[in-house]
């Protein structure tokens, strides 16, 4: 990948909207393997078939051939003549499988979800009859049974059979585990070695949490998105392993040695400005890629840009990504992004938006790698919607006015705020900073598009962009890694304090306390499980696995099991404070992400108006960014109504749709504490699912925020003071003995 000139073959010129006939065209293509393979089924017994086949993939050149002509539709035919030919093999499962879909069809689905919604049944008819004419709604009638057939579980194929068409599941004991490196929200990643052919891959291993269907669902959405996806900086799935024992499914990538937030915190290394040229105009071209095939990505941030050692830069992590049209506009969920490259009308709660989603998370980075630091790191959301006012200017009257929010004065500075950008990074290369104000405006529309920031005078301007070939190699670095480092240096930290040597710092590293979207990753609980890896990884010499001994913990997570929250020395410290009336605390925060779940923290106060169910904070569904609101405004309540969650806000086609489990979803509050085990929790109608910020009716956010710094700066005393006195009564206890 070379300069911005030497990359122009690889940009796509805008493609239509995404229709049925791309879809089809990308897969179009059962392997050969899988024809013969449907041959043998004819003269086996399906049923003992099945399991046995696992045949090597999937998208590898070599096994995927174009389909010689389409598969006849499953015609009713004899049971007699079942086993006679693979047409009527196809077609006796498919009538089960369709029987399946039957019990509870998908508009059905839509409309139990949405009702309890409240949601409007005008628009729901007109969204479901948008899904029956989508592309995927009729694919699982006319291929599941194949899919039974080829070894996909049907716990897969019976909610979302189209994304894995024209696939063959590899065997889990065709991979070698090599060692953990990465760990996400709703999944871990592993290097390991294809024994098939040597290959040094990634697999990231997806949980299910008791197979619920909108978990799987939302998994297959990132498949689905993956195999539309084709770029040279794009990462790239090679194929899925399945396990019949297991509820799980590993995602077979490259492997890519670092990312870029992991690059990015190698101390002391500086990009130079051809470096952050190349990087910028590399992540450019994949999301130029993306969104001409209709994705956006809706994550992009630093631990999500992996880069290989020729220093080849793909977009990964399209755990959050989505379809969209801009000339049939949808509504869309407002929580995506993580926070520090969420942009201002997500933080607004906007649900109609486009590219410039993704162009904003790509401003915050180009100014990250020119500063070396993230630019606005935001604990909340309002905190996080304060910077962007701060560095970007407020929004314009007409912005205000425009927006379709119901209460923007509860968002609107009672003055406005002037724009910063080039006397706050007046030492970035002039063509930088023109990019950079382009990309981080505050109205969406003048952000531009991918292709209008390559075409930017940044990338046309000496120094040029590097080769990706001549940046320099470093050992391998992830955001992993360097979370890993940082909590071992915290342990020894730790270990040292306990001995009575030191004191405890719970300061964030640049690396830590970035909130996600509903699911930031830096939670309590994961700290700890994290600890423990660190202290394993300390203590264990070798981590290879073989996949079959693998196989055997997976049910039962055995490899790594859920770790109970443990308090963090900032809960413990602002807990201890909170007796004295002030009461910020970190909370844990369990988010799902389709079922699945995620844990966040974030910083809250309490001492504010008390919403109803603050009480109940521990067992109830989450709020987001750390705000509670106040129990009489009913107009925060509306508002924050309006902030979808990912998993009621999208259905948009057939992997978006609530499923038979969804209905476990609708719990109000009071059922919630099971959603801690694992069922999902929050009802849409009862819940109080709040997004907004945590403003008193009539405050300024400013003086909120002032008052919020004094009360953290007060309970951070108070429990180092209590802190002290402990540590005194326990040297004189010790002196008394
Ligand atoms: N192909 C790959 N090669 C090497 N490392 C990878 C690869 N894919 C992912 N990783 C590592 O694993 C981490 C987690 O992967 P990923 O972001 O896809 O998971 P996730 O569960 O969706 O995470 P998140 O919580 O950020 O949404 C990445 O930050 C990266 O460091």
């Amino acid at each position: 990948m070379g300069s911005l000139c030497s990359k122009e073959h690889v940009r796509d010129p805008p493609l239509p909207a995404p229709a049925p006939a791309d879809f089809r065209q990308l897969h179009k293509a059962p392997s050969q393997s899988l024809k013969q393979l449907i041959t043998l089924t004819a003269k086996e017994d399906s049923a003992v078939v099945a399991p046995v086949v696992h045949a090597v993939i999937t998208r590898s050149e070599s096994s995927v051939k174009p389909r010689p002509k389409p598969h006849p539709q499953p015609q009713p035919a004899p049971v007699a003549a079942e086993k006679k030919t693979p047409v009527v093999v196809i077609a006796s499962l498919n009538k089960s499988c369709s029987t399946a879909g039957a019990a509870l069809p998908t508009h059905h689905r839509r409309a139990t979800v949405d009702a309890a919604a409240g949601r409007n049944p005008v628009h729901d008819a007109a969204q479901d009859a948008a899904d029956d004419n989508s592309p995927y709604g009729d694919v699982p009638q006319g291929f599941s049974g194949e899919h039974v057939i080829a070894g996909w579980p049907t716990w897969l194929t019976s909610v979302a059979g189209e994304v894995v068409h024209g696939w063959l599941p590899r065997r889990a004991d065709t991979f070698e585990r090599l060692d953990k490196i990465g760990q996400g929200t709703y999944s871990n990643v592993y290097k390991a070695r294809d024994l098939e052919t040597g290959k040094i891959v990634a697999l990231k291993r997806v949980r299910f949490v008791n197979m619920d269907p909108e978990s799987v669902r939302f998994m297959a959405r990132e498949i689905h998105i993956l195999r539309r996806l084709d770029h040279p900086n794009v990462i790239r799935l090679e194929g899925i392993v399945t396990s019949r024992l297991s509820h799980s499914l590993y995602l077979v990538f490259e492997y890519m040695e670092h990312d870029l937030a992991g690059l990015a915190s190698i101390p002391g290394l500086r990009f130079t400005e051809p470096q952050v040229k190349c990087f910028m105009s590399q992540i450019l071209d994949g999301l130029h890629h993306c969104h001409s095939r209709g994705v956006l990505h809706r994550d992009i941030k630093g631990s999500n840009l992996l880069i290989d050692d020729n220093g080849v830069l793909k977009i990964a992590d399209f755990g959050l990504a989505t379809f969209f049209d801009p000339a049939k506009p949808k509504s869309l969920t407002s929580r995506v992004v993580t926070l520090w490259y969420r942009p201002p009308e997500l933080l607004l709660g906007a649900t109609e938006y486009g590219v410039a989603v993704d162009l904003w998370s790509t401003g915050c980075i180009l100014a990250e790698l020119l500063a070396g630091k993230p630019i606005m790191p935001g604990q909340t959301e309002i905190e996080q919607l304060h910077k962007i006012f701060k560095l970007c200017g407020s929004p314009s009257e007409e912005y205000w006015a425009k927006a379709k929010l119901p209460d923007v004065t509860l968002f609107k500075p009672q003055r406005p705020y002037r724009r910063r950008i080039a006397e706050t990074f007046r030492d970035f290369p002039p063509t930088g900073l023109d990019l950079l104000d382009t990309l981080l405006a505050i109205e969406p529309s003048d952000r531009g598009t991918a292709a209008s920031a390559l075409d930017s005078e940044f990338f046309r301007t000496k120094p040029l962009a590097c080769d990706p070939s001549s940046l320099p190699k470093h050992p391998p670095s992830k955001e992993y890694d360097a979370k890993l480092r940082g909590k071992e240096a915290m342990m020894r930290q730790n270990a040292a304090a306990i001995g009575g040597k030191g004191s405890i710092s719970v300061k964030p590293g640049r690396n830590e306390a970035m909130p996600k979207a509903a699911p930031a990753q830096e939670a309590i609980g994961v700290d700890h499980q994290r600890r423990q890896q660190a202290a394993a990884r300390v203590n264990t010499k070798s981590s290879s696995h073989h996949y079959t001994a693998l196989e055997d913990s997976v049910a039962g997570f055995r490899m790594e099991p859920p770790a109970a929250p443990a308090p963090s020395t900032m809960q413990m410290q602002m807990q201890s404070a909170g007796q004295f009336g002030s009461t910020w605390y970190r909370k844990d925060e369990h988010h799902q992400r389709g079922g699945m779940k995620r844990t966040t923290s974030s910083l809250r106060v309490s001492n504010l108006p008390v919403a109803h169910h603050l009480t109940s904070q521990r067992s109830c569904a989450p709020s987001r960014g750390g705000t509670d609101l106040h129990p009489s405004s009913s107009a925060v309540r509306n508002t924050n109504s309006k902030y979808n969650r990912l998993d009621v806000a999208e259905p948009a086609n057939a992997l978006d749709r609530p499923g038979p489990g969804a209905g476990k979803k609708d719990m109000g509050i009071r059922d919630a504490p099971s959603a801690y085990q694992g069922q999902g929790f929050g009802g849409r109608n009862r819940r109080m699912n709040y997004s907004g910020p945590l403003v008193p009716p009539g405050g300024n956010m400013d003086d909120m925020l002032k008052e919020h710094e004094r009360q953290i700066q007060q309970a951070v005393r108070k429990a180092r003071v209590d802190k002290e006195k402990t540590n005194n009564n326990s040297s004189s206890r010790r002196n008394n003995y």
